[in-house]
This record gives structure tokens, C-alpha cells and sequence, in this order.
């Protein structure tokens, strides 16, 4: 059986009252990508906070690569090599292209460090043509880029992306996908949210779907295209 890099198990979270997780478990084995798909306000982005420690469960488990890292403070789980691409971007106004990335890079926690400010504008010649400018004159896909960017030079081995391409135009939706694809070509497991089911189909090994903070469909992509009218009828509105 393979590893799990990353397992939820039995996760409640609140919002003060407001119960919206409710014992959410799921597993992402090494070097698989995964998608969370869900309609608006089911939880999705609460199980990523909830992943990352940014609000963290009143109870359950987060296990990274077997280490119960439940009780780590968001920052101490980023350096086991979890990075975040939040919704919004999380882009600084005042900050160029360059400085973000200076600012990020460092090796992984076992000194891995394929993913430099070099490679990174290889990947994205866009950025390297905007080094200078502040992340105000992005644009949105730009700015998606950067994130993304700035995610891979921390060289994770998990990249976790929240509306990967909410909000994008069409082209640059394809380019965010290939260069996602690019990401799990690499190793590095990646967990996606996103609305698109035929692109997340094709990226991506596992499949989770939520219905308000409960896993209603668990599966592979194979096991996805057998329950599909299912899954589509738990997205669409
Ligand atoms: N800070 C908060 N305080 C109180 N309730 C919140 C907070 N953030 C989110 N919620 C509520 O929690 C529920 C789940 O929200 P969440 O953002 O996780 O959903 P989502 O599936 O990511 O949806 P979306 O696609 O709209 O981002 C929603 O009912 C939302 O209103």
C-alpha cells in the first residue's frame, strides 16, 4: 500500500457556533495530486485552514508525513514543507516580483532546493519580464503566477492551492494548469481547489467532494467518471 503524505482524520471545525466541519477525514498518498471541489460556502477553504493550522480543529487529526502535526503553530507546518497558494493570492503591495521571491526561497527541510528564483522564471518568463514592478501593477494572472512562485521556491512537498484559477481569463487559466501539472511532474503532491471538474479530472488522482463540511463522494478519477451525474449534481447550484 502506498505512503500517505497527508491525512485528515476525523476533523471538526467551528466558527465560533458555527459547526462546519464534521469528522472530515481523507488521505493524499505521496506524490499524488488531490481536488476539493464543493459548492460555495461547503468548506472547502476551512479544511485547507484547517490543514495548515490557520483555524484549527476542535477536534481530529492532521498527520504530514505520518508526524501528528495537529497541534504545530501555521508556521512550523509550512516548514515541513507544506506551501499555500491562498485564495486572494496573498500578494504584497508594496513588494516587486523579485523581492517576493528573494524573500520566500529557502531549501526544503531536507535540503532539497530544485525549485530556485531561477527555475521558477524559467517557468514563468511572465515574471521574469515584470521583476520590477510592485504586485499592485499585476495583473490577476500574474499575480496567480507569483504566488505560485513564491510557493515553489520554499521547494514543498506539498502545494496546497485554493482557486487555483477562480477569476482568471481563459488562456491563462490553461497556463496556471499546465504549470500545475508541471508541479506534480516534479514530485511534489499538490491538493487543488478549483470549480473546473474536467481540468481537475485530468490532473489530478484523487477526488474529494464536500457537502456542507461532510465528504459526500471519496474517489479516484476512474471511480469520479462512473459517479459523475452524482458528483456534478453535488456542484452545480
Ligand atoms: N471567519 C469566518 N467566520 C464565520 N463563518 C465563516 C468564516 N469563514 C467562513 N465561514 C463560513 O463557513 C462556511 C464554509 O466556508 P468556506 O469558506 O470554508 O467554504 P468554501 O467551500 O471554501 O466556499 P467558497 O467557494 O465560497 O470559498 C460558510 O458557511 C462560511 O460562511
Amino acid at each position: 500500500m502506498s505512503e500517505a503524505l497527508l491525512e485528515i482524520k476525523n476533523i471538526n471545525t467551528l466558527y465560533g457556533h458555527s459547526h462546519i466541519l464534521h469528522d472530515l477525514s481523507f488521505r493524499l498518498d505521496k506524490g499524488q495530486s488531490m481536488s476539493l471541489m464543493g459548492r460555495n460556502g461547503m468548506g472547502k477553504t476551512t479544511t485547507l485552514k484547517s490543514i495548515l493550522g490557520i483555524v484549527p480543529p476542535r477536534s481530529g487529526h492532521v498527520y504530514f508525513d505520518g508526524e501528528d502535526v495537529g497541534r504545530l503553530p501555521t508556521w512550523k507546518r509550512m516548514r515541513r514543507d507544506i506551501a499555500y497558494v491562498p485564495e486572494g493570492r496573498g500578494i504584497f503591495h508594496n513588494l516587486t516580483v523579485k523581492e517576493h521571491l528573494q524573500m520566500a526561497a529557502r531549501p526544503g527541510s531536507d535540503g532539497r532546493g530544485s525549485w530556485d528564483y531561477d527555475r521558477v522564471l524559467e517557468t514563468f518568463p511572465r515574471l521574469q519580464e515584470r521583476l520590477s514592478n510592485l504586485g499592485t501593477e499585476l495583473s490577476g494572472g500574474e499575480q496567480q503566477m507569483l504566488a505560485i512562485g513564491r510557493a515553489l521556491v520554499t521547494n514543498p512537498r506539498l502545494m496546497i492551492l485554493d482557486e487555483a484559477t477562480e477569476g482568471l481569463a481563459p488562456l491563462i487559466r490553461q497556463d496556471i494548469w499546465s504549470v500545475i501539472a508541471a508541479i506534480r511532474e516534479s514530485g511534489i503532491s499538490t491538493l487543488v481547489v478549483d470549480k473546473n471538474i474536467k481540468a481537475l479530472k485530468k490532473l489530478c488522482d484523487r477526488h474529494v467532494v464536500l457537502i456542507k463540511g461532510k465528504v459526500h463522494f471519496d474517489g479516484s478519477s476512474e471511480e469520479l467518471d462512473l459517479n459523475l451525474e452524482n458528483v456534478e449534481r453535488a456542484l452545480s447550484l
